[in-house]
């Protein structure tokens, strides 16, 4: 479960995020949308202790992201490109999670197999660097790292940004299989109301940084979605 209590950030004099509750369970698919500036991407980042709150607090199963280590092993996130190690190839940074993660060559190849059609035979085996790959393909490297080492939860801002057509579809069906497979709990942002609404359980609409919807309803999700967004 993840936790957040009274949750304000400020940048100056405006609040981006202002978040008095929200329970995340486990398990659960969560979806985040909102219009640009939003706040998602800041809520991720404050998530992943990547930015410090002004107020409030967020916890994993009862930890302060903020003060404890712990929740470290139990997150895969790929916000951005920034999180790679882009002077190595796909290959050397997969291999340098797998020392990481401590996880065997086995494990390792059984995990990347599942990527194998998104990957469309464009990142393995490439002697390209990951700063030279395409935006949809570095977006594939680190959604595939992201999901590596059996996390509990898995935090990807805007997975189908620059991904063309067909891996869009595929990436929506390896986490669906995933879903069916594991416990994982996703956090999911996107500007893509279709995928997103086929995807997750629940998607929490922000604007100014507030949580003006919470809508866990399948049935009408996009149409609520449609209306607030006038698409
Ligand atoms: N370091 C910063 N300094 C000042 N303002 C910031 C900083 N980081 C984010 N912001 C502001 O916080 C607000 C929320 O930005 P954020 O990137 O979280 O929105 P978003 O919903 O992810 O947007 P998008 O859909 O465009 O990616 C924006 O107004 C942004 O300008």
């Amino acid at each position: 479960m993840i936790t957040i209590q009274n949750l304000k950030k400020q940048y100056k004099d405006a609040v981006v995020v202002d978040i008095p509750t929200l329970k995340i369970p486990k398990a659960e698919c969560f979806g985040l949308v909102g219009n640009n500036g939003a706040g998602k991407t800041t809520l991720f980042r404050i998530i992943l202790d990547l930015v410090r709150a002004t107020e409030g607090q967020v916890s994993l199963e009862g930890e302060d992201v903020s003060k404890s280590e712990a929740w470290k092993y139990k997150v895969g996130a790929y916000l951005d490109e920034h999180m790679l190690l882009s002077y190595l190839t796909a290959d050397e940074y997969f291999e340098t999670l797998r020392k990481i993660y401590n996880l065997s060559e086995e494990d390792l190849e059984q995990h990347l197999s599942k990527f194998e059609e998104l990957f469309n035979d464009e990142i393995r085996g490439k002697k390209k660097y990951l700063r030279d790959l395409s935006k949809g393909n570095t977006k594939k490297v680190g959604i595939a790292a992201a999901m590596l080492g059996n996390p509990e939860v898995v935090m990807l801002d805007e997975p189908f940004e620059n991904l063309d057509p067909s891996s869009q579809v595929r990436l929506k069906k390896l986490i669906i299989q995933e879903k069916a497979l594991s416990h994982v709990t996703f956090l999911i942002s996107s500007h893509d109301l279709n995928h997103v609404t086929d995807l997750c359980d629940r998607i929490v609409l922000l604007e100014k940084g507030k949580v003006i919807k919470d809508l866990v309803d399948k049935g009408s999700m996009v149409e609520e979605l449609n209306m607030y967004f006038g698409t």
